[in-house]
């Protein structure tokens, strides 16, 4: 049988120094899930999804499509990966941020297109000419979204970046995240405390801290 999943993680275990953080960890996700992942403090979210996106531990144990990511780095290219701070140039223009990203992501004028109708959405389309550097953090998270959301990608995966949208905007994002995994052979990742967010998951998973 045709194994559906999008994303495996089989027998994962990792840890900093001396604290074993995941131990013989499992999870999938298959087309069109939203799942949150959930769990204390300190249980271990965000270095499951470091080790998903390959920050640490090589891609090993981690499945894309049934490819394991420390075979085949190129797999990588199905994630777009949302982090609480965002990775945008502080002393580029919010125009020539997109350009940069089109570049780093190898990607065509069709992004370009959705950035600048997200953009346009968001109401942040006005300060195209204005360095990252001088922009309020709401624009800059506007900005990061709307370069993410627009790479091309499979996997959507979100680690707590919502805290400091307005309500609009996070109505915005919760009908994008909605459509996105709505979309062929897609599927969203997400960690966040934001209630509204989570009410739109379809399953939810809870990491529990490794008890020494
Ligand atoms: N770079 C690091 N070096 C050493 N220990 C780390 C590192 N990053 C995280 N840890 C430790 O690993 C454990 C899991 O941390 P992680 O950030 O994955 O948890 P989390 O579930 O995302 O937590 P939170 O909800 O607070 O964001 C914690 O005990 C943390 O202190």
């Amino acid at each position: 049988m045709k194994n559906t999943n999008i994303l495996e993680v089989k027998n994962l275990t990792f840890g900093y120094e001396d604290e074993p953080v995941l131990e013989n960890f499992n999870m999938s996700i298959s087309k069109n899930e939203i799942l949150l992942i959930d769990g204390e403090n300190g249980a271990g979210k965000t270095t499951l999804l470091k080790c998903i996106t390959n920050i640490i531990n090589n891609g090993k144990n981690i499945f894309i499509n049934g490819v394991e990511v420390f075979s085949d780095k190129s797999v990588l290219k199905n994630i777009s990966f949302i982090m609480s701070e965002d990775t945008l140039y502080d002393y580029l223009t919010l125009k020539e941020n997109i350009i940069f990203f089109k570049t780093l992501f190898d990607e065509d004028d069709e992004y370009v297109d959705n950035v600048k109708s997200l953009c346009n959405e968001l109401a942040i389309d006005k300060y195209e000419d204005y360095l990252i550097k001088n922009l309020s953090q709401g624009t800059r998270n506007k900005l990061y979204l709307s370069i993410m959301l627009s790479k091309k990608h499979n996997i959507l995966i979100l680690d707590e970046p919502f805290t400091a949208l307005d309500k609009n905007t996070q109505s915005i994002m919760i009908n994008k995240i909605k459509s996105n995994s709505k979309e062929k052979e897609k599927c969203v990742i997400m960690v966040t405390h934001v209630s509204e967010f989570k009410e739109i998951s379809t399953r939810v998973m809870t990491i529990n801290k490794i008890l020494n």
